[in-house]
């Protein structure tokens, strides 16, 4: 029988709340399937600072390291928010989990689904026209990562610098990542830049010219980013893969994520070279919402399917879960922010979506 160990770090804010959504599902679909998914939590973020003195334990980091994959909620909030940078649960642990796996390469799935336009904010015709957008970012470089970064000097005259970095084999196999992906897609890479201004840029679309030599069955073009955070909005359908910078592709994901909906509908997968991956949803900790058991938990629910693709090879429950998740929206059973106003009274809470996502694994094992 085949069986995996996941570590999972649930965080802070809604990130419990909906760690719990993805528990029951994998249970669910380790049962349907007979698959053993052995889960071990860890403490990590804010959490973690606070029971145990720092963002990411040592048991945590070696927790992870044993783990077949790592299942990942979110982390941050306002309680830690004036900690020096180096300390904050975003940098302390979300960014050292990333450089210290080396999870280059980000995919952040986004895709209107036929019959659920309506959940969109983008107007009807722009929501029927097709949208099914895999954003690839790059995730172990840039300005999150250069160095050097810091403060200087004092009164009027004080100042703060960040470096935005990047190597030629960076930007290359980020790019194969986005080409790879596109082929077996509809077969276009869009690579976001800012190449008027940053000579980063200027790298990046000479190295992604360069690769898309060897793929000549993808056509590649060229955008600028505030174009492309335009052109996401006024006509998404004619993007496939869009290929960015750290950055660019952190800003742009959580438009893409909007155009579906919700933040909170957004999955994604921080891979390695190896295959090894940390999964997670796109949207942070939602401060605003969390502890009132209306968080939206597809996006966790979502990223333990794309772990089981991915990091598990596991296609079958991957498959299912997806066609769950989908059959639950299309039920309707769907969180408050997903409802106008004048609907919010049908509104579900998270564990009654979670419920609706086991229930219809549950439904179509017993059809098929
Ligand atoms: N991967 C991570 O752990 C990330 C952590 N953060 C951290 O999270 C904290 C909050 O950051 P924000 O900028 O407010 O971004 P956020 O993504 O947490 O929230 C932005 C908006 O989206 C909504 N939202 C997000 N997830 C949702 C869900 N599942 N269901 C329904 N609505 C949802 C929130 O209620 C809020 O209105 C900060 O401390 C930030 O640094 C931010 C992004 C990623
Ligand atoms: C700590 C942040 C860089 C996380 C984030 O916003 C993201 O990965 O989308
Ligand atoms: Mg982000």
């Amino acid at each position: 029988m085949s069986q995996y160990s996941i570590a999972v770090l649930a965080g802070d804010g809604i990130g419990p709340e909906i760690m719990q959504e993805a528990d029951k599902v994998l249970s669910a679909v380790a049962e349907r399937f007979g698959i053993t998914l052995n889960r071990k939590a860890f403490p990590v973020g804010g959490y973690a600072i606070d029971n145990h003195g720092e963002a990411l334990p040592a048991t945590t980091l070696v927790g992870c390291e044993q783990a077949d994959a790592i299942l990942f909620g979110s982390i941050g909030g306002p309680k830690w928010d004036t900690l020096p940078l180096e300390q904050r649960p975003e940098r302390a642990a979300l960014l050292t989990l990333r450089s210290h796996f080396d999870l280059f390469s980000n995919l952040r799935p986004a895709r209107i689904y036929p019959g659920l336009e309506s959940l969109s904010p983008l107007r009807e015709d722009i929501a029927k026209s097709g949208v099914d957008v895999l954003v690839v970012r790059e995730l172990t470089s840039g300005i999150y990562f250069g160095q050097p970064k810091g403060r200087e000097g004092q009164g009027d005259e004080e100042f703060a610098f960040d470096t935005m970095r990047y190597s030629r084999r960076e930007i290359q196999r980020i790019a194969v990542a986005a080409f790879e992906a596109a082929q077996k897609r509809k077969g276009k890479v869009t690579s976001v830049d800012k190449a008027n201004v940053l000579m980063t840029s200027r790298l990046w679309r000479e190295v992604t010219e360069a690769v898309a030599n060897d793929y000549p069955d993808v056509s590649l073009e060229h955008i600028y980013i505030d174009n492309a955070t335009m052109q996401v909005m006024k006509n998404p359908a004619q993007f496939d893969v869009l290929l960015c910078s750290n950055l660019f592709g952190d800003i742009i994901s959580d438009e893409c994520a909007m155009m579906t909906g919700s933040m909170g509908l957004l999955p994604s997968a921080s891979m390695n070279e190896d295959g090894f991956g940390l999964f997670e949803p796109a949207g942070g900790s939602a401060p605003d919402i969390a502890g009132q058991g209306i968080a939206n938990p597809i996006a966790q629910i979502l990223s333990a399917a794309m772990m089981l693709r991915y990091s598990l090879n596991q296609t079958a429950p991957a498959d299912a879960i997806e066609q769950a998740v989908i059959a639950t929206l299309e039920a309707g059973v769907v969180t408050a922010e997903l409802l106008p106003a004048s609907e919010q009274h049908r509104a579900a809470s998270t564990s009654e979506v979670g419920d609706e996502v086991v229930r219809q694994l549950q439904r179509h094992a017993k059809e098929s």
